[in-house]
């Protein structure tokens, strides 16, 4: 793994990053749960970033876990459904933040549900003082309010950080003309304006989250992140994925 440093405001347009990891992208091959060998890779590539001189919060969702449940949580109340995917978002942070700790970096996992026992709860000056001593920061429970995804969660955070960007890392490579899980002729967009992104409704992204970034000038980079090096890359203002930003 390389250790470059990014010098040049060209090279590095971004200086603070709100990184939100698809929780599904930490199932690895596996069908459930968290794939060390993946989670390891991860870790490994984060820490290349904050090498590069990057300061980095992350937002990771619970997708590789709840989805899993959703037969369970299928005719509950929506609430109590909510709090167990945020439940399920702790458990990923907590399971990177040791593949991040393994590895060798500072971390700190910020919860926005009380769980004072594993994590700090989330005040917000503190997480940045995290991040301007160089600790990688992850927001665990994502709003902490049900109705939310974290990819709101994330485009919140980044606002509230003064990130200069989200970058989503998840299993696809950036925003198609419709899904191209379903429909293989899809074509890829390497910019799109936030408007584009939600009058045609194109799914990567929920519409709060999107709405959040357009309404206060933050731009998107979605890209694949089951692709090692990418996520430097993204950081790095190289042109991968697609960038959302404004028209
Ligand atoms: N227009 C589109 N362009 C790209 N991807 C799309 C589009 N519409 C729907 N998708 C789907 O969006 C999904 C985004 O995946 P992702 O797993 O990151 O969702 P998430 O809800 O943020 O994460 P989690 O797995 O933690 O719940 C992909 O599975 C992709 O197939
Ligand atoms: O602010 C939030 C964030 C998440 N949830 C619930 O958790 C799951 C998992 O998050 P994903 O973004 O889908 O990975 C989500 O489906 C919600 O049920 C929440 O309620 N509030």
């Amino acid at each position: 793994m390389s250790d470059v440093r990014l010098e040049s405001s060209e090279q590095r347009p971004y200086k603070r990053v709100l990184l939100k990891l698809s929780g599904e992208v930490l199932m690895g091959e596996t069908s459930y749960g968290v794939d060390p060998e993946t989670i390891n890779r991860l870790a490994r590539e984060i820490i290349e970033v904050q090498n590069a001189g990057v300061e980095l919060a992350i937002v990771i969702g619970g997708g590789n876990i709840f989805r899993g449940m959703s037969g369970t949580a299928s005719g509950m109340d929506r609430a109590s459904a909510d709090y167990m995917g945020m439940l399920a978002t702790v458990m990923n942070s907590i399971a990177l933040q040791d593949a991040i700790e393994r590895n060798g970096a500072t971390v700190r996992v910020i919860s926005a549900l009380h769980i004072r026992e594993i994590a700090e709860p989330y005040i917000r000056r503190r997480a940045v003082r995290h991040l301007e001593k160089g600790r990688i920061l992850i927001f665990a429970a994502g709003t902490g309010n049900p109705y939310f995804t974290t990819d709101t969660a994330a485009s919140l955070r980044a606002m509230e950080i003064q990130a200069d960007a989200v970058i989503k890392g998840t299993k696809v490579d950036g925003v198609y003309t419709s899904d191209p899980a379903k429909n293989p002729d899809a074509i890829r967009y390497e910019t799109l304006t936030f408007t584009e992104a939600l009058t045609k409704r194109l799914g990567v992204m929920d519409a709060t989250a999107m709405s959040l970034c357009r309404d206060n000038h933050m731009p998107i980079v979605v890209f694949d992140v089951t692709t090692p090096g990418q996520m430097l890359k993204a950081v790095s203002g190289e042109p991968v994925g697609t960038l959302v930003q404004e028209g």
